[in-house]
């Protein structure tokens, strides 16, 4: 928790961070979002006292930070930094092992948390302990700096753009990756990013910071993007918030269309029954394992025989467990405005279609709408479309084989 924090730079005329105060609830992840020069950094580091606040009070579950030593204080927070801030004498193990090894543990013990860090972050302990950092890429090098804040399990993780050096793409990953180790670690997370879709996919929480940290707002994603603060904050979610707000919901939080259904071995007769006569009216073909393969539209059966010739290829399919934003990008790369979805094994669900995104986008801007006001009291909204559990369960990947609802 921060009261009243203050940083002031010896000789600048204004405060770096002016009277900063919020509460960071354990277990959650709260991304700091603002523009550069607005003091993230400044107030994040104030946490684990790289920096020293000029006045204010700083309390980490109860206890003054100012009153623990800094060194026992910065071993109880894992720090991690742009360009991971590897030792580059060092070898990934012996990165890894810095903290556990000044806080005393026996060297087995050290190795076993080294290779398990290197497994938890996805690098094969065997070729990567005796690499050096070099020897490395840019994401590789951001996954052993999450190992290293990691590997002495401490409960609280400070992360200072951890992604911002590496190539949008390794950056997805990252991200990801992040979201399922918090899903099984369940860390105090304070991550300071200045692209706000990273802050939306990761924060439970986010607060946007002004000039001097100024808080602009401090809530939930879908609160934020819902009902901006003012201007700035509304500036700052940019033209996409509505896109955004499609990552936050899955293909299972939303009622699903369940058009006609036919199996390709079946009479064309029975699919026309059930399309009616409209000219316009469509179906799913699906194969003898129950698997989406064609869109059918009812004027294509006029003169069909078998429904193997007949429909377009519905391409590509989402899972129950993908993001809506997931859904509109299969459904744009398709013929047909919907998308089909499908369950773990590959078998016909139902469809997501254009307007059930749009009005999924309405109903969370309809709730967020009046809870503005009191939200950053009441935490987030456990009944609400989406707030199906934890954020990072809710939005993991949709290889996560968790099962389904
Ligand atoms: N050691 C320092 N001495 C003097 N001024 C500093 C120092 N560190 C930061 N500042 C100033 O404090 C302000 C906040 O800096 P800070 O690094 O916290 O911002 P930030 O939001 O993290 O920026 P960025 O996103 O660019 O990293 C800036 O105006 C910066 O110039």
């Amino acid at each position: 928790m921060l009261e009243h924090v203050v940083k002031r730079y010896p000789g600048q005329k204004s405060p770096a961070v002016d009277d900063v105060s919020m509460t960071i609830p354990a277990g959650e992840v709260v991304v700091f979002v603002g523009p550069s020069g607005c003091g993230k950094t400044t107030t994040m580091r104030m946490i684990n006292r790289l920096i020293e606040p000029t006045s204010g009070e700083i309390t980490i579950a109860g206890r003054s930070a100012l009153s623990i030593n800094p060194d026992k204080l910065r071993r109880n927070i894992g720090y991690s930094i742009q360009q991971a801030g590897l030792f580059p004498h060092m070898t990934i193990a012996q990165n890894i092992a810095t903290v556990p090894s000044l806080v005393g543990w026996k060297r087995k013990r050290i190795e076993a948390r080294v290779d398990e860090m290197l497994d938890l972050v996805g690098l094969a302990p065997d070729q990567y302990r005796s690499r050096y950092p070099r020897q490395l890429s840019g994401g590789q090098q951001q996954r052993v700096g999450v190992a290293r804040a990691l590997a002495a399990d401490p409960p609280i993780l400070l992360m200072d753009e951890p992604f911002g050096a590496v190539d949008p793409i390794t950056r997805g990953q990252l991200q990801d990756e992040l979201m399922r180790l918090q899903s099984e670690l369940g860390k105090t997370i304070v991550f300071v990013t200045h692209d706000f879709a990273e802050a939306v996919k990761l924060g439970d929480r986010i607060a946007v910071l002004g000039s001097q940290s100024k808080i602009l707002q401090y809530d939930t994603p879908e609160a934020i993007l819902a009902n901006p603060a003012d201007d700035t904050v509304e500036g700052f979610v940019g033209a996409g918030a509505s896109l955004q707000q499609l990552t936050l919901l899955r293909a299972r939080d939303v009622e699903m269309e369940h058009p006609p259904t036919v199996h390709e071995n079946d009479a064309v007769d029975e699919i026309r029954r059930e399309l009616g006569p409209r000219g316009d009216a469509w179906g799913v073909i699906l194969d003898e394992r129950n698997r989406p393969v064609r869109w059918v539209y009812r004027h294509e059966l006029a003169h069909a025989n078998d429904l193997h010739d007949v429909g377009e290829p519905i391409g590509e399919t989402v899972s129950t467990q993908s993001t809506l934003r997931d859904a509109l990008e299969a459904l744009l790369m398709g013929s047909n405005a919907s998308t089909a979805v499908t369950g773990q094994r590959g078998e016909y669900v139902g469809v997501v279609s254009i307007d059930t995104l749009v009005s999924a986008i309405q109903s969370i801007r309809e709730e967020h709408e009046h809870d503005h006001d009191d939200s950053e009291q009441d935490g987030p909204d456990q009944d609400g479309p989406g707030r199906d559990g934890p954020r990072h369960e809710r939005a993991e990947s949709a290889e996560s084989g968790e099962p389904q609802p």
